[in-house]
């Protein structure tokens, strides 16, 4: 037999009560160094599933399998040292600094009363490093614009050290600089060993930096696979509703991919250029 999946959901069911928006039927099963993103619309049921994963959501049906154990035989904090979540936003009434918060993804390790030591703190200043914001350290984290927040909470996730990442629209409010760094790691991250499950709303997202696409529609998940052969110009045009292209685009010599996929927009028929002034 092979090894568990990190990750393995069986015909999960979940309604927010009745009459309310379910998720239904879903079975996914992700693994070490996979990034498998979650693609859909707004309300498709992404965050549902991911709060099913991670037992804030107590499905009606159905099993969630973390590292071979049943998500309801493992303790807060034995969970907390596999699965690290990052949400999509989040502020803090408390004044803590940027650090104070990455260094909170320590908690799963120490001791019930123990305080994290000077080693967490320069663990977790590394991480700070790693995303490129050890500058803001010592900012507070209230005062922080959202996409540096989003940074510092990715930060507190690889501080955590848990082989499971699982990602609420990880780049929602970076620029452009910011998000293309972030997915770098994410992808470094997965190559090193994590299963990394993201939710995103750019299909470029799975094309250039995952290896496992989710597609969800209405509470169902409408097709699962390779990047390559699930997020295509068809797909995305019925999923969304707009006529999308999917196109590969060369890159130049000294780069070890010739090629990235990506996807862009069909304009309007008779559109034609807006002018400049
Ligand atoms: N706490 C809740 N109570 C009732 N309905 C909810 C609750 N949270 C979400 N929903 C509904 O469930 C549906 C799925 O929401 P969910 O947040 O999972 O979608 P999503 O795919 O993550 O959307 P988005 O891309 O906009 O973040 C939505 O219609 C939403 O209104």
């Amino acid at each position: 037999m092979s090894d568990p999946a990190d990750v393995e959901v069986t015909g999960l069911s979940f309604g927010y009560g009745r009459g309310g928006h379910r998720i239904t039927d879903v079975s996914l099963s992700v693994r070490s160094t996979e990034v498998c993103c979650l693609l859909g619309p707004n309300g498709a049921g992404k965050t549902t599933l991911l709060r099913c994963l991670l037992g804030l959501l107590r499905p009606e049906s159905g099993s969630v399998r973390i590292t071979g154990r049943d998500i309801d035989t493992l303790a807060p904090r034995e969970l907390a040292r596999r699965v690290a979540y990052v949400p999509q936003s989040t502020s803090s009434p408390f004044p803590f600094t940027a650090l104070d918060i990455a260094v909170m993804g320590r908690t799963p390790h120490l001791g019930l009363l123990e305080a994290p030591g000077a080693a967490d703190r320069r663990g977790a200043l590394a991480q700070l490093d790693r995303l490129g914001i050890a500058r803001l350290a010592d900012r507070s984290f209230a005062a922080l614009s959202g996409g540096e927040r989003q940074l510092v909470l990715l930060a507190r996730a690889l501080v955590q050290e848990a082989a499971i990442l699982i990602l609420d629209e990880p780049t929602a409010a970076l620029d452009y600089g910011n998000e293309v760094r972030t997915l770098h790691v994410v992808a470094e991250l997965a190559r090193e060993g994590h299963a990394v499950i993201m939710t995103t709303h750019q299909p470029s997202h799975a094309l250039t930096y995952s290896n496992r696409a989710v597609l969800m529609r209405d509470g169902l998940v409408i097709a699962d696979g390779h990047p390559d052969d699930v997020v295509t110009g068809e797909r995305l045009s019925d999923l969304y509703g707009v006529p999308v292209h999917v196109t590969g685009v060369t890159l130049p010599p000294g780069h070890d991919r010739r090629e990235v996929r990506t996807c862009v927009p069909i304009p309007a028929p008779h559109s034609a250029p807006l002018l400049s002034h």
